[in-house]
């Protein structure tokens, strides 16, 4: 299939829109009639332009109320398809699309209907043109693809055939079996759209929640077996009606729209075991089965603090690199890496945000193939200057420009700590932290989509449904990725935090730290009442939780009253699902925004979501800060 995306996918204009959608790589594009209209040259300039960018008009779309006008308006409608096709002559492009009629005026009945189409398909012929039709999910009769077909069937006419969409086809939880059973020559183009489950009426639906394959909740992996059953090769186009796409970077959709499409005929060739011609797999994707290491960024002069701190939360300084300012901290599991070296990548990522988190190294099984993954859906590379004797780790940029290397267990690169650090022989006391829980990223609500897509396209990760927390200061939506559920089940949990209220903590993180980034890090152990007791008698400022919420506990939960005394004593913040229960507390907010987490799993499976709340109000008190 031929990967494309229609022009109203993406901000500016039309010119601008053209330039994007070709440096994101596509060679294919829909021109939306409403850039076509507002755009101040003609069809044949739009053609040229389009000519230099490398890009081919699949179409010009739609073409609307065509099919059951009563008589009286029929001469008119087909006039009017006739200067559609001089349009499209001059366009370069050979596909009138038509959208079903919403026509109060319209008449029905599935032979009326394909008449038209075959006197339509007739004209088309004599250009040498094709008609495609589109059942939309509100059309006024026609609002399923298979009534659709029936009528492309009927008119049986060679230049009249089906245009699918999967949101009309999903959103209205039509079955996709009977796709299997159009034959691939009938099938003019097809639309790829996914959305979240959203209970709405279909037109506003469409015109402003579609989104990105994989950004929502539609079975579009179910939308595109059936449609490879076919064996339809034709052109794959996005076409994303999306609020917060028409106000963003129209060179980052049009770049996250080609990835899409790329994981989405990579899955499912995939899970057909068919690979299609000319494309070949993309390596695996990659199962994290946990963090190999965590970099902070510093300068000279705010390094003994963040040693100071990480000293009080257990760890020691158990490495020094061999060639550069950069040292190796472990406990338990967890390894940090604090570089204050004065050239390279975290010297110009602390210019930028200050003491900061700067690169996450993953634990994969195969660092190599997950770069050339990672390559193949677009993403950037990263080679930074090696000293000698110095592993060079894969790494691509992630969030804010920060890397992401990695590391796996089967080649040299197994071995990074021993290769580039010298031991100091420091002894690990601990305060019984054992591994990363989870990593929170804090971001512009815009990118929050990108960044989903980023994670679930590279990774074996799943999303879990996002969710709206209350902070003191305005909405925090909140998206938890985690990988997969074999091996490495736990290896990677993310979660992605993002606001469009300038009020709330996210929000300020974003302007203080200029930019997105890591806002807080997640450790497990295994005691969390004894380790934080530890980290307080270190020195460790623990973040405070009001006297109310333990009243709460006691009045909605069984937990004995020794229990609840023993959190309020240490500031634990407490809940339970299903499948177990969850302590956990925090850090005061240090430094450029940051915190730690201390988490203590029971079998329970979440995040804490309820005490979300809780920890941003206290958060915003301990700050200081006013709301208003
Ligand atoms: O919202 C619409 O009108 C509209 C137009 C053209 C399409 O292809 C479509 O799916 C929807
Ligand atoms: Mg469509």
């Amino acid at each position: 299939m031929q990967t494309s995306i229609a022009t109203v996918c993406v901000s500016g204009t039309l010119a601008e829109k053209l330039e994007a959608i070709a440096a994101a790589g596509f060679r294919h594009v829909e021109i939306f009639e409403n850039d076509l209209l507002a755009f101040p040259g003609s069809p044949r300039d739009v053609r040229r332009l389009c000519d230099d960018l490398g890009l081919a008009i699949v179409t010009c779309q739609p073409f609307r109320d065509f099919e059951g006008m009563p008589a009286a308006r029929r001469t008119r409608t087909f006039d009017r398809a006739e200067r559609k096709f001089d349009l499209l002559q001059e366009l370069g492009s050979e596909l009138l699309f038509i959208c079903s009629s919403v026509s109060p005026e319209a008449e029905t009945g599935l032979d009326r209907l394909a008449a038209d189409f075959a006197d339509l398909g007739e004209r088309a012929a004599k250009r040498g043109l094709r008609v495609g039709y589109e059942a939309l999910a509100w059309g006024r009769f026609i609002h399923d693809y298979r009534d659709a077909w029936e009528i492309v069937r009927r008119a049986g006419h060679p230049n009249v055939g089906l245009v699918l969409d999967s949101f009309h086809v999903l959103s209205r939880g039509l079955e996709v079996t009977s796709i299997s059973k159009i034959p691939a020559d009938r099938i003019f183009m097809v639309q790829v759209a996914d959305a979240p489950k959203l209970e709405m009426d279909y037109l506003a639906w469409s015109r402003h929640w579609r989104c990105l394959p994989g950004q929502g909740d539609l079975d579009l992996a179910g939308f595109m077996e059936a449609l490879a059953t076919t064996g339809y090769d034709g052109v794959l186009s996005l076409e994303i009606f999306n609020d917060r796409f028409r106000a963003g970077s129209a060179r980052s959709v049009a770049v996250d729209g080609h990835r899409s499409l790329l994981w989405l005929l990579d899955e499912t060739a995939r899970t057909r075991g068919a690979v299609p011609k000319g494309r070949p797999l993309l390596p695996p994707a990659a199962e994290v089965s946990g963090v190999e290491f965590i970099e902070f960024a510093v300068d000279e002069t705010r390094r003994p603090a963040l040693e100071t701190l990480l000293r009080a939360l257990g760890f020691a300084c158990t490495g020094r690199h061999r060639s550069k300012d950069v040292t190796l901290w472990r406990q338990g599991d967890i390894r940090f890496i604090v570089n204050s070296d004065v050239d390279g990548f975290a010297h110009s990522y602390y210019v930028t945000h200050g003491v900061s988190v700067c690169a996450l190294a993953l634990k994969v099984p195969d660092a190599a193939a997950t770069l050339a993954r990672a390559t193949a859906l677009l993403d950037v590379p990263h080679q930074g200057a090696i000293g000698p004797g110095e592993l060079d780790i894969p790494a691509i940029r992630g969030l804010g420009g920060s890397l992401i290397y990695f590391v796996d267990g089967t080649s040299a690169l197994s071995r990074w700590a021993e290769v580039d650090f010298g031991t100091t022989g420091e002894p690990v006391s601990g305060s019984g932290l054992i591994g990363v829980d989870h990593i929170a990223q804090t971001m512009q609500y815009e990118e929050m989509l990108t960044w989903l897509l980023f994670y679930l396209s590279l990774f074996d990760a799943q999303k879990t449904p996002s969710q709206a927390v209350m902070d003191p200061g305005g909405v925090v939506q909140s998206q938890v990725i985690e990988s997969g559920l074999g091996q490495s089940a736990g290896g990677l949990r993310l979660v992605l935090n993002g606001s469009q209220s300038a009020q709330t903590l996210t929000a300020r993180f974003v302007q203080e730290f200029f930019g997105s980034g890591v806002q807080h890090i997640a450790l497990s152990t295994a005691d969390l009442r004894a380790t934080v007791a530890q980290l307080r008698a270190a020195g460790v400022p623990m973040l405070a939780i009001p006297e109310n919420y333990y009243d709460d506990l006691e009045a909605r939960t069984a937990l004995a009253d020794a229990e609840i005394d023993g959190l309020k004593a240490h500031n634990i913040l407490y809940d339970a699902d299903a499948s177990g229960s969850f302590l956990h507390a925090y850090t005061q907010i240090l430094d450029g925004g940051f915190f730690f987490e201390f988490v203590e799993r029971r079998g329970y499976q979440g995040y804490g979501a309820p005490n979300a709340t809780i920890r941003l109000a206290a958060q915003t008190r301990q700050r200081g800060l006013t709301v208003g």
